[in-house]
């Protein structure tokens, strides 16, 4: 199995604030890895780094085998950012144009669409459920509708692996089903790398196989089959831990 990201003896602070201290991480192909932990841990930063958005000040990060330094196959990687969700209720595109604003690369020097460009739209709306929508405008849609659709839009360059920040926020618990349901499906059946930020531990029991807790500059990677969740709780604060464990009562893989 090839290994997707590999992070070694990673070092990173924002000026004087030490985020993260001396990670070694690897995630390997098909993998579903859901970073947890409290707020300001990290998480989002190492995606970061693991995208080359920021620039570690020690250690090395290789991505989908080639430093990240280096690497300029951006088709093959996928984002979806927290950001994502406050997207400008106005913004004026239909989802047709949202998808097609990723496929820029492929449409050629008149950057049209043509016959075989539109049945990969198509091909990629149908596979997250929302073929329906192709002619809506983007403000219309609900939340976890539009992040299905940034999911196609990530979906029409066939990446190998998607990172996902904590995606669903916001949105109902139906949706948020569904939508678990098309990761779990990416990853299992087209073999999709899966990174994700999540305080749903639900997610970590039931979809990811691996879990990569974060706590005082550090991370811990657990296998999430045995993974216990009040190691997790160890690392939050009173008032998170009691969300957290509100959340996760009655769920079959309770610790
Ligand atoms: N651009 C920035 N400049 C300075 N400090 C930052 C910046 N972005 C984040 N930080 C700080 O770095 C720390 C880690 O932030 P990060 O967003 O990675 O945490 P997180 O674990 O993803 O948190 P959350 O769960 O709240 O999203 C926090 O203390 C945050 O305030």
């Amino acid at each position: 199995m090839n290994k997707v990201v590999e992070v070694n003896n990673l070092f990173f602070s924002y000026e004087e604030e030490l985020i993260l201290q001396d990670i070694d991480l690897e995630i390997m192909e098909g993998d579903f890895i859901a970073f947890i932990g409290p707020n300001g841990s990290g998480k989002s930063t190492l995606i970061k780094l693991m995208l080359g958005l920021l620039k570690a000040n020690k250690g090395e990060i290789k991505l989908l085998g080639r430093s990240i330094k280096k690497f300029n196959d951006w088709t093959k990687v996928g984002y979806i950012a927290q950001e994502v969700r406050g997207f400008n209720e106005s913004f004026p595109a239909t989802v047709k144009e949202i998808i097609a604003s990723n496929m820029y690369n492929e449409m050629g020097f008149f950057k049209i669409l043509n016959s075989d460009l539109e049945k990969k739209i198509d091909q990629t709306l149908e596979l997250v459920g929302m073929l329906d929508y192709k002619n809506q405008q983007i403000g219309n849609l609900s939340g976890g509708q539009k992040q299905k659709i940034f999911i196609a839009r990530t979906l029409v360059t066939n990446p190998d692996i998607i990172f996902l920040d904590e995606p669903l926020v916001g949105v109902d618990t139906e949706s948020q089903q569904e939508f678990y349901k098309l990761l779990a499906e990416l990853n299992n059946e087209l073999d999709i790398t899966i990174v994700m930020i999540s305080h749903d531990v639900h997610v970590i029991s039931d979809q990811a196989n691996k879990v990569a807790c974060f706590a005082n500059d550090s991370i811990f990677v657990h296998q999430a089959d045995g993974f216990c969740c009040d190691n997790y709780f160890d690392t939050l604060s009173d008032n998170q831990m009691w969300v957290e464990r509100h959340q996760h009562q009655g769920g079959e893989n309770a610790c």
